[in-house]
């Protein structure tokens, strides 16, 4: 078995849509970033990374190459997994907390959930994403960014369970 964590913050950005766990939330607003800004996929794609220590997104998808201008991070998240699936590891289960003071999340976790699990290859019961304010404290708390932080635990296929 592998652990592996995951972080990642962006900044609000007007005019941008926003993208979250690979759904597009009706928001005045959006993140900045090179890609989509899907700072939910992001944490979670480094938390895959991380548990199978191949580095981080910035090595895989550098932020100069223009193929991942405005990339689709669910894309970003395939390239991701097959790293993992390749090497015979399969999802144990993945946690993820988004830090966001807006929109509410809540409403749209099931789709994100969905979305994640059809890609990790498990089922919706190994993906979990759950939402908290900052209570106005901080960057988050003050609507300056949006961020999140993913733990995934991953099983070798030639583990006995
Ligand atoms: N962007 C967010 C933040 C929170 N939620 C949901 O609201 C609940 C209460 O938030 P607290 O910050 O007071 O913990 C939280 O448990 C989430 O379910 C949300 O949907 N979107
Ligand atoms: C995903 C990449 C690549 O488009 O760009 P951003 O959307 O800026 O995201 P970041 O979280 O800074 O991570 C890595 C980047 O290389």
């Amino acid at each position: 078995m592998r652990i592996g964590y995951g972080f990642d913050v962006h900044a609000i950005a007007e005019g941008r849509a926003l993208v979250l766990g690979g759904v597009h939330i009706p928001s005045p607003f959006g993140l900045e970033g090179h890609s989509d800004a899907d700072v939910v996929l992001h944490a979670v794609m480094d938390a895959l990374l991380g548990a199978l220590a191949l580095g981080d997104i910035g090595h895989h998808f550098p932020n100069t190459d223009d193929r991942y201008k405005d990339a689709d991070s669910m894309e970003l998240l395939c390239h991701v997994w097959r790293l993992v699936s390749e090497r015979q590891y399969t999802l144990g289960n993945l946690d993820v907390m988004v830090l966001a003071e807006a929109p509410k999340i809540a409403p749209h976790i099931p789709q994100m959930r969905t979305g994640i699990a059809a890609v990790l290859q498990c089922q919706t019961d190994q993906v979990s994403l759950k939402a908290t304010t900052m209570e106005t404290l901080g960057f988050v708390g003050r609507k300056e960014g949006i961020a999140a932080q993913a733990v995934v635990l991953l099983q070798s296929k030639g583990e006995i369970s």
